[in-house]
């Protein structure tokens, strides 16, 4: 922590220094509350993943000042007896684990279904029968498509706010049918957030839900060939930052005509913690989590990250910036998507009073600059071809 001063909770109490177990740590979101409890915070870390390449520069021994509070275990939540342990060691637990790249939904969705359903049961179960918190990380996704996507083009119901704005607690929750698999995800998402729900409900379980809409920045999955599979497709953000870094053209799903709205992680990860430190008034609770005035089309994400690109790295653009791919070709047979998502951001603003700062400008010139500095070396060394002798 910086300073020794007390911290205060929202309503001017004292917050106690807490040991938190989360799962998946190792990841994108993960990575960075670790950082922020560790910079920010007296609680303690118990992280738990199969991997933790992106917390290493918080696990090394010279970070000695943080030695004492974060502890990782390398745990695969499949199949490991420590688990229940380490929930009951915790005042708080918080699942991030989870299969959550899009491209994997509908080809993988055993593994989708097993990895946000089966695999989070234990998790809700452990904290519910030792009366441990849980702030469970569900998804933006459970919404599906909006109800405006159902009426025609260029009809004036499709600007009614009603028709498209993604509230927590009366919006329907709508996909498409079962051969459509890319909703495996978000229909698991679905079922456990109800899980926890009624665990809340029946048991008592003191649970918070995080929907989290398209939070972006660094250390986000991966660059194929680079720091994971030459044949993987990750985010929208790291596909675009891959074809940049390559100098090819950026692909476009299906025109890229879906919207999104995109939120800096740092401005998501202060929500989190606002929860984190703020038991009765984040208990109970669904939070949309995300920045209703970053929307954007995907074409016109493919566009701004071009522009930053450019300017973060000192190359032009190459000359024909995008290319048009059908979304068989790109994710395979049964891959759909959501139309449109803006979050209502009502209850977290009544109950946190927390708003996103960061412009989509912004957040993509950090963003960008940070993929140039960590990969543009390593992607020019590994398309760089060997000197004939
Ligand atoms: N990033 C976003 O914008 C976003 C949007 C919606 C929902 N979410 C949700 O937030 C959570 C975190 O997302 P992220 O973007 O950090 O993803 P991520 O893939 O970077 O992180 C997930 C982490 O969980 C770990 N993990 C997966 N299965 C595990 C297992 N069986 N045992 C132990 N560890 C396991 C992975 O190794 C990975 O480090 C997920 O539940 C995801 O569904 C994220
Ligand atoms: O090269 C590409 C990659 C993707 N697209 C299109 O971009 C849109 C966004 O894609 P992506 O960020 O991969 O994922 P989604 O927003 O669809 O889903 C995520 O939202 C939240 C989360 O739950 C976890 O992060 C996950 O499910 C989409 O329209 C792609 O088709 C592209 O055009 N080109």
């Amino acid at each position: 922590m910086a300073n020794g001063a007390v911290r205060l909770d929202l309503d001017g109490r004292p917050i106690k220094p807490l040991t938190i177990c989360m799962i998946g740590a190792g990841g994108f979101i993960g990575s960075h509350l670790c950082e922020k409890l560790l910079n920010e915070t007296p609680h303690k870390v118990l992280a738990l993943d199969v991997y933790n390449d992106k917390i290493k520069h918080l696990l090394e021994p010279d970070t000695s000042e943080w030695a004492e509070r974060i502890q990782f275990h390398r745990i695969n939540i499949k199949h490991d007896s420590r688990l229940e342990g380490l929930v009951k060691m915790a005042d708080l637990t918080i699942n991030l684990a989870a299969i959550c790249t899009p491209a994997d939904y509908n080809t993988r969705p055993l593994d989708t279904i097993y990895s946000n359903f089966i695999d989070a049961l234990p998790v809700v179960k452990y904290c519910s029968d030792n009366k441990k918190r849980l702030i469970h990380f569900s998804t933006c996704e459970v919404y599906g498509k909006t109800i405006g996507s159902f009426l025609p083009k260029d009809h004036p119901l499709r600007q009614d706010p009603d028709f498209y704005v993604l509230k927590e607690d009366t919006s329907p929750c709508i996909f498409g049918s079962i051969e459509k698999q890319r909703w495996s995800y978000a229909c698991a998402k679905q079922l456990i957030e109800r899980l926890v729900y009624a665990e809340g409900a029946e048991n008592g379980l003191e649970f918070t839900i995080v929907r989290p809409f398209n939070w972006i920045g660094p250390r986000m999955d991966f660059i194929p060939g680079i720091d994971g599979p030459s044949e993987g497709v990750p985010r929208v953000l790291a596909c675009f930052s891959n074809n940049l870094l390559r100098r090819e053209p950026l692909k476009l799903v299906d025109g890229g005509e879906s919207q999104r709205t995109f939120v800096y992680i740092k401005d998501a990860i202060e929500a989190v913690l606002l929860m984190i430190e703020n038991p009765e008034r984040a208990n109970g609770h669904i939070f949309n989590v995300g920045n209703p005035n970053n929307e954007v089309t995907v074409r016109q994400l493919a566009e701004m990250m071009t522009q930053v690109y450019s300017k973060v790295s000192g190359e032009t653009a190459i000359e024909s910036p995008t290319i048009d791919v059908s979304s068989k070709e790109f994710y395979g047979e049964g891959y759909d998507d959501s139309d449109k998502r803006i979050p209502d951001m009502t209850i977290i603003n009544r109950q946190l009073g927390w708003n996103p700062k960061t412009s989509l400008w912004d957040l993509l010139e950090s963003t960008l600059t940070y993929q140039h500095r960590t990969y543009a070396e390593a992607v020019k060394k590994s398309t760089s071809k060997p000197v004939a002798s």
